[in-house]
């Protein structure tokens, strides 16, 4: 039976810091993203797909707040699901037609998707989620006194708005999504981490404003669709410990014990790569399955064991990548 892959492909894959963010950029942002995600339904991998949203509904935000005088502005929850809807389309359209080029013919469907998160969720106090533009620190203190922003300096690329960005406890459309995977679609889901609700006393849901991060949302799906790999895709061939400093180290093989214990020496960022790690952790914890973060460009190369950070319980270590693992469709 063929191996079911969850990829969590990074906002920054969509909309890069130093573009514009117009319709053409972020299509074709897309359009090379499923280029490579092609690959993977070709050699045979089921597959689901989440994504992230930090430029876009930074954006979104923005848009709303810059026209409040004349269009009533919407709350966070509905501008994530504006932002499932507008991505979702550009990437349920672009992996269609390069499936098509290839001579492969599939389904592929968008699913807005709501996820539940706790009202006294700590980051609702101190919130972490970068979102939008970058600034220059001297920028962002001047947005923070005229708009009264939340900024924060982003894993040394400048600062940026922060929200909160509560911890994904129950995807409530998981049936459906397990249901679609099964029949045989590639399903694209939890977009930017889900549209964040909580749930009433009376079980009942309402909307929460907040952006949920994509790679905790993405191990979630993972575990819900029974994923064997479970692979985020960013901007960075590898994890590095010392990140940034001029001994950083990047990191291979390893098993999720030795990966605990960098990320319990704090070498990981609260708003880029933490979740990622504590998401791809959590995952390779789990019986037979295997967490990789990697570059989106080197995806084929990260599943023949080839690149990127690949984290399981049964790993057996080592610097070099080998191509010794077994994640084959
Ligand atoms: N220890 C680390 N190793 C690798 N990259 C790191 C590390 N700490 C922070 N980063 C930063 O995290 C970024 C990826 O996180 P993020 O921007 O949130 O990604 P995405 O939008 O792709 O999900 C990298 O571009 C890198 O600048
Ligand atoms: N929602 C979310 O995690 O988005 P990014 O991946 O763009 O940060």
């Amino acid at each position: 039976m063929s191996k079911t892959v969850v990829v969590a492909l990074g906002g920054n894959a969509i909309l890069q810091s130093k573009q514009e963010g117009t319709y053409e950029n972020q299509l074709n942002n897309v359009k090379t993203s499923c280029k490579f995600l092609a690959k993977l339904v070709t050699e045979g991998y089921k597959l689901v797909i989440t994504h992230g949203n930090g430029p876009q509904v930074g954006n979104i935000l923005r848009q709303n707040e810059e026209a409040e005088e004349v269009v009533p502005p919407m709350p966070m929850d509905v501008l994530n699901g504006e932002s499932q809807g507008f991505i979702g389309y550009m990437m349920v359209q672009s992996l269609l037609n390069e499936l098509k080029r290839l001579g492969h013919e599939t389904s592929v469907v968008n699913l807005l998707t709501r996820v539940q998160v706790s009202k006294d969720d700590e980051d609702f106090k101190d919130p972490s989620k970068p979102i939008g533009a970058f600034y220059s620190e001297e920028e962002a203190k001047a947005l923070a006194d005229e708009r009264n922003w939340n900024m924060k300096e982003d894993a040394n690329r400048g600062w940026r708005r922060v929200v909160p960005s509560p911890k994904p406890i129950k995807i409530l459309e998981a049936q459906a999504i397990k249901d679609l995977t099964e029949a045989g679609h590639i399903v694209v889901c939890c977009g930017g981490g889900g549209i964040p609700v909580i749930r009433k006393e009376d079980g009942t849901y309402e909307g929460i404003e907040a952006v949920i991060d994509k790679d905790r949302s993405g191990y979630k799906l993972a575990e819900e669709v029974n994923a064997d790999i479970f692979m985020i895709l960013t901007d960075v061939d590898n994890v590095f410990i010392n990140f940034g400093k001029p001994d950083q180290k990047s990191l291979e093989k390893l098993t999720v014990k030795e990966l605990e214990s960098y990320m319990n020496a704090g070498h990981f960022s609260k708003g880029s790569m933490g979740p990622k790690v504590e998401s791809a952790l959590n995952f390779a914890k789990r019986a037979s399955s295997t967490s990789i973060i990697c570059s989106l460009e080197k995806v084929d190369k990260a599943l023949r064991g080839e690149s990127g950070t690949i984290i399981s319980e049964n790993m057996t270590g080592g610097k070099q990548h080998t191509g010794g693992i077994r994640l084959h469709a």
